[in-house]
């Protein structure tokens, strides 16, 4: 961690979680016998779910965590909760860290730290009543005699905004909403200081979602909770954040304070997400979005700055003597390229050219790489265009070659990207124009 947090509840600290998923039952291995290679050789293939991780969160503070899906937020979430067991890293929890304590320490810390699902219908038992479920945590965990148990449940389903007298009845007697509300006090019953939301509320109305939001709110004031909220939707981590990490393919790559990221997100793929949240104007029915192509496998991602191939503010290689807008009209070419956006029976070298270009390259090499990826996408040998234009570009960047550091820049925030690790940390300098 770059600098330690004023009062952290939580501090984790290069956390990585990899997933083995190699198939077959000899999958991960290689064999030799007798110092001989045997003639199979099985590839571990490994999901990269979280890749080394730092974050902290401070007490009484909420972190809102967001990234399209499959980025390992859930996977994070896990981690957190001890529910899978990190590849590497390290979890502290005031200052303790998880990994070193006794099962019976970790059993009392566990209670410290609830979690609340997406899905409240089947998170919640549907063969008991609702004060039974929220009364189970307690009675795991010692707390109370059966009728403080009883007189605690009853409270906390006013303090979640439901009635004592549905301490009888029975989940499917409760909206989705309410539902959600039973497992917040099921999760509050043993008084935890930190409890993890994973898309507590995408399951429910939109008028419903708001209502739970609000009562999140009050119950963080009222039992002085640290709150981690997972959620694809900007919308609602805007609403309920004080901050945010933006994950993207396993890593986190800004986190900044939640109206800083909203009103001037830094790095480029918080930039693409935040342009394509609809714009609610009659008059501008496009829906926005940068975030072009598909995410790449997290068993295999690009080197270098993960979100590079997607990016739209690729660093333009230093041995290149390209000016801004030529460098822009070769990342155009790199992406539609590699997205196979024209039909090659539609369009000739010439006509292609001319979308991107406006005249020949100022650097003579570049210009040959060019015409020749050109005519390898018009007469349909992708695979040709795009690993050449992969080989003289885009591997050349630096944004391919290393990958950049989660680090604090001269504002209130932390970005990993190459642009804004230079002088001035405004992201503009060196080719390639601004974001
Ligand atoms: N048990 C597992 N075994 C193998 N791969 C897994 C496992 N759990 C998750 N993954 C993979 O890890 C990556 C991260 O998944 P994760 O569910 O953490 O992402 P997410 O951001 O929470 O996505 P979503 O918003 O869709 O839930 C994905 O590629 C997923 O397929």
């Amino acid at each position: 961690m770059n600098s330690p947090a004023a009062d952290p509840l939580i501090q984790v600290a290069g956390l990585t979680k990899h997933f083995d998923v190699s198939s077959g039952i000899f999958g991960g291995y290689e064999f030799s016998l007798n110092g001989l290679q045997f003639p199979f050789r099985y590839d571990p293939e490994v999901v990269r779910a979280v890749d080394d991780v730092s974050f902290e969160i401070e007490r009484g503070e909420t972190l809102g965590l967001v990234g399209e899906s499959g980025c390992g937020k859930s996977t994070l979430a896990r981690v957190l909760l001890q529910l899978l067991e990190p590849t590497a890293g390290d979890i502290y929890f005031e200052e303790e860290n998880l990994a070193e304590l006794s099962s019976e320490a970790l059993r009392q810390r566990r209670k410290d730290i609830q979690i609340i699902f997406q899905d409240p219908q089947s998170s919640l038992d549907p063969r008991m009543k609702a004060g039974a479920i929220i009364e189970e945590p307690m009675q795991a965990h010692g707390m109370l005699d059966a009728a403080g148990r009883e007189e605690r449940a009853k409270e906390l389903l006013e303090s979640v905004g439901l009635e004592s007298q549905y301490y009888d009845r029975y989940p499917h007697e409760f909206s989705g909403g309410q539902r959600q509300r039973i497992n917040l006090a099921r999760a509050l019953s043993v008084d935890p200081e930190f409890v993890v939301l994973d898309e507590p509320t995408s399951a429910l109305d939109v008028s419903v979602q708001a209502q739970i939001l609000n009562t999140l709110d009050s119950l963080q004031a009222e039992f002085g909770l640290t709150y981690l909220f997972i959620s694809h939707d900007l919308s609602v981590i805007r609403h309920i954040s004080d901050r945010v990490a933006v994950m993207y393919l396993g890593e986190l790559v800004e986190v900044a304070p939640v109206e800083a990221l909203f009103e001037d997100p830094k790095h480029p793929y918080t930039r693409a997400l935040l342009s394509s949240i609809p714009v609610p104007d009659p008059r501008n029915r496009g829906e926005r979005s940068v975030l072009e192509g598909d995410v790449p496998s997290p068993i295999n991602p690009p080197s270098g700055c993960r979100f590079r191939t997607r990016c739209p503010a690729l660093i333009a290689p230093a041995e290149h003597d390209l000016s801004e807008t030529e460098w822009e009209s070769v990342r155009s070419l790199l992406r539609a390229v590699s997205r196979r956006s024209f039909d090659p029976d539609d369009v000739d070298a010439g006509t292609l050219r001319a979308r991107f270009f406006d005249g020949p390259l100022s650097d003579a090499h570049c210009e040959e790489v060019i015409d020749q990826a050109i005519n390898h996408a018009v007469t349909g040998r992708w695979d040709q265009s795009s690993s050449l234009l992969e080989r003289e570009f885009s591997q050349k960047s630096i944004c391919a070659q290393s990958n950049p550091s989660l680090e604090r820049i001269p504002t209130d925030r932390r970005v990993a990207c190459h642009r804004h690790h230079v002088d001035g940390g405004d992201g503009t300098r060196g080719t390639g124009g601004t974001m």
